[in-house]
């Protein structure tokens, strides 16, 4: 039996190659791949490996439709369907048809929106047809923009046609050229071909209005910020913190791609292998640029150590019309070992983690960062003014205007807020919603009462469901309900529905906050809310508001850990210290009968 056609879909590059060469707009080159000609087709090695057994590759579209069998070796290209979908596909003939339609106008190549000079020469040309030369990684405006431009163009002359030709740029200004005139050539036959004449001047209305929308000014268009650096580098600090800051402006959407969470979720069962890295970052770059293609922010935080693979991040967010943005944390290796949030670090020197970045795994350092940034001894938000001065410098995303840390008048004179009879919701979150989580949940509603206008709830990060309380914790409670406890885990409906989230531990704050930033406001650890109900005479909902508005990084030092199989003694110990917090916390969250005057 004949070895069957391995399938491989090309760069998009080489698919505008194959389409010129399907359509004999190249010729005298008529394949891939000879001798001298910049038309290449590069195969993986496993293609290649495949392709040589059946004596030929099925070149596939992105979608997996068949376009044309090539031999290998060889490079001989046998269609096998037209490219059939696309903006503008009807104008995209091949040198034979559009000759048969055109024949005796005279051709101009266009590369760029016309001017009002240019289209004024044209006018007295004659008849013409004007050739959009399209293809990927040609500068300015995008194929399907040049196309729009050319049209306008037409209309505003006496009689011209217009014929797309995807001429793809090589990377190389002469070969491009002489490849340029080798298919305008083709196009034309004995017609005359004519340049456009050079001009400075203004592009008419209709052809400038096509232009503003497709080159947006940088502020206006989607954008993606990519922190690159090793482990404890302070990338999801400070891209956290530029999050928050925007977040408070108010004025863009944003979606975050932090490393961690990207494992978690759309690169789960990926391991740290070259490959699999490289997997992971091209994910975060392919959901990066559709986010940038529609206008909106993305800030990404992986450790990205190979340059190739940002490079590949860059063209496809600039492809879909985004600005890429590079944040180099440069934070040197020594700091981020010193700091071993994780203790990674430790494990990778004792060999416990193989391809660790920085130890055993390189780091390739970028040279085409916009901006570069060593955390080491600065304070966060000195490392992230040089980030948004950057961003500001370019045009990008001015954060100025923020309202950082609105400093609040004191207590005293804030204004009467509007009253709200909702009751507040208070949802509390452990590990697995057995130990501390309900014990904050029934503990809090017996020191509120029956009568405040107050609801706990619970719920964990790791949480199953329907697991009972803790027997431990649940013989420190007297609560009636403590039997019909069950447990369940944190979902995204119930972060929504509920005023504040108050948490064990600053890792489970963190836990939400990494997918859903957007909770910042609500969501804390109760040691770092009780530091904060201490601070101010704020009570109900307005202590909530206040607590957002001056929310810092929680500190360690006011966990509540983990009692689960530690014992008697652990579980006394939580019981004890989660009973002063919640002391401290529910009367003032339940009270709203003093208000601020
Ligand atoms: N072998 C190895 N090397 C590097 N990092 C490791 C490894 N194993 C686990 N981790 C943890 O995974 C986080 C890095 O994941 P990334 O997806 O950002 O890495 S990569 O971009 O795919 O290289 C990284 O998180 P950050 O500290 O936030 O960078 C580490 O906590
Ligand atoms: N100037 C600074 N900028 C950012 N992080 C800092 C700075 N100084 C100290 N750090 C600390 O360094 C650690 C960086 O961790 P993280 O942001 O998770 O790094 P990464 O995401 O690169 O692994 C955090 O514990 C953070 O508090």
């Amino acid at each position: 039996m004949p070895t069957p056609a391995p399938q491989y879909c090309p760069t998009p590059r080489e698919l505008d190659d194959l389409e010129l060469l399907a359509a004999g707009a190249l010729a005298p080159v008529v394949a891939f791949d000879e001798p001298g000609s910049p038309v290449t087709l590069t195969l993986p090695p496993d293609v290649v490996a495949a392709a040589e057994a059946a004596g030929s590759v099925e070149l596939v579209d992105p979608e997996g439709l068949p376009l044309a069998r090539v031999s290998v070796p060889g490079g001989v290209v046998t269609p096998l369907t037209d490219a059939q979908y696309g903006p503008f596909r009807r104008l995209y003939l091949t040198p034979a048809r559009s000759r048969e339609q055109y024949a005796g106008r005279t051709v101009v190549p266009v590369v760029d929106a016309l001017t009002e000079d240019e289209i004024a020469v044209l006018a007295g040309a004659g008849p013409l047809l004007l050739l959009a030369l399209v293809g990927h990684g040609t500068p300015g405006l995008s194929a399907t923009g040049l196309i729009r431009a050319t049209l306008a163009a037409a209309d505003l002359l006496p009689d011209a046609a217009v014929v797309a030709v995807p001429l793809a740029s090589h990377g190389n200004g002469d070969v491009d050229h002489a490849l340029g005139l080798q298919v305008v050539a083709n196009y034309a036959g004995p017609d005359p071909v004519i340049g456009v004449p050079d001009s400075t001047s203004p592009c008419p209305p209709s052809i400038q209005a096509i232009v503003d929308q497709e080159l947006p000014e940088p502020a206006d268009q989607g954008l993606v910020l990519f922190f690159t650096g090793l482990s404890g580098s302070g990338k999801s600090t400070l891209a956290r913190a530029l999050m928050d800051r925007v977040l408070e402006q108010g004025a863009r959407s944003v979606t975050s791609l932090d490393g961690d969470v990207v494992r978690r979720h759309l690169s789960a069962g990926l391991t740290f292998s070259k490959q699999d890295r490289e997997t992971n970052i091209r994910r975060i770059g392919w959901v990066a640029a559709e986010i940038s293609r529609h206008g909106g922010l993305a800030v990404c935080s992986p450790i990205a150590p190979f340059d190739e693979t940002r490079q590949q991040v860059r063209e496809m967010v600039e492809d879909a019309g985004g600005a890429f943005f590079l944040v180099h944390v440069a934070t040197p290796l020594e700091e981020c070992e010193r700091r071993d949030r994780k203790g990674l670090y430790a494990k990778a020197r004792r060999g416990e983690i193989p391809e660790f970045t920085g130890i055993s795994s390189p780091y390739e350092e970028p040279e085409d960062a916009d901006v570069r940034v060593d955390t080491s001894g600065r304070t966060i938000e000195a490392a992230l003014d040089d980030v948004l001065e950057a961003l500001a410098d370019g045009g990008y995303l001015d954060l100025s205007d923020s309202p950082v840390v609105e400093q609040r008048a004191p207590a005293s004179v804030v204004q009467t807020p509007v009253p709200d009879d909702r009751p507040l919701k208070v949802l509390f979150v452990c590990t697995a919603n057995i130990c501390r989580s309900p014990y904050m949940e029934l503990h809090a509603r017996q020191l509120a009462g029956p009568d405040a206008n107050i609801t706990f709830s619970s719920a964990g990060t790791h949480g199953f469901r329907d697991s009972a309380m803790d027997s431990e914790m649940a013989a420190l409670l007297d609560a009636t309900d403590r039997e019909s406890f069950r447990s369940r885990p944190v979902t995204a409906a119930l972060l929504r529905d509920v005023d504040l989230v108050l948490t064990a531990e600053h890792t489970h704050r963190q836990f939400i906050l990494d997918d859903h930033p957007a909770a910042f406001r609500k969501v804390f650890t109760l040691g770092q809310f009780a530091e904060v109900t201490r601070d101010t005479d704020l009570r109900g909902r307005d202590l909530v508001t206040y607590a957002g508005e001056h929310r810092g990084p929680a500190d360690t030092a006011l966990d509540v850990p983990d009692p689960y199989r530690r014992g008697p003694e652990a579980a006394r110990a939580c019981a004890d210290q989660l009973q002063e917090l919640l002391r401290v916390v529910v009367p003032a969250l339940a009270d709203t009968s003093r208000l601020p005057t």
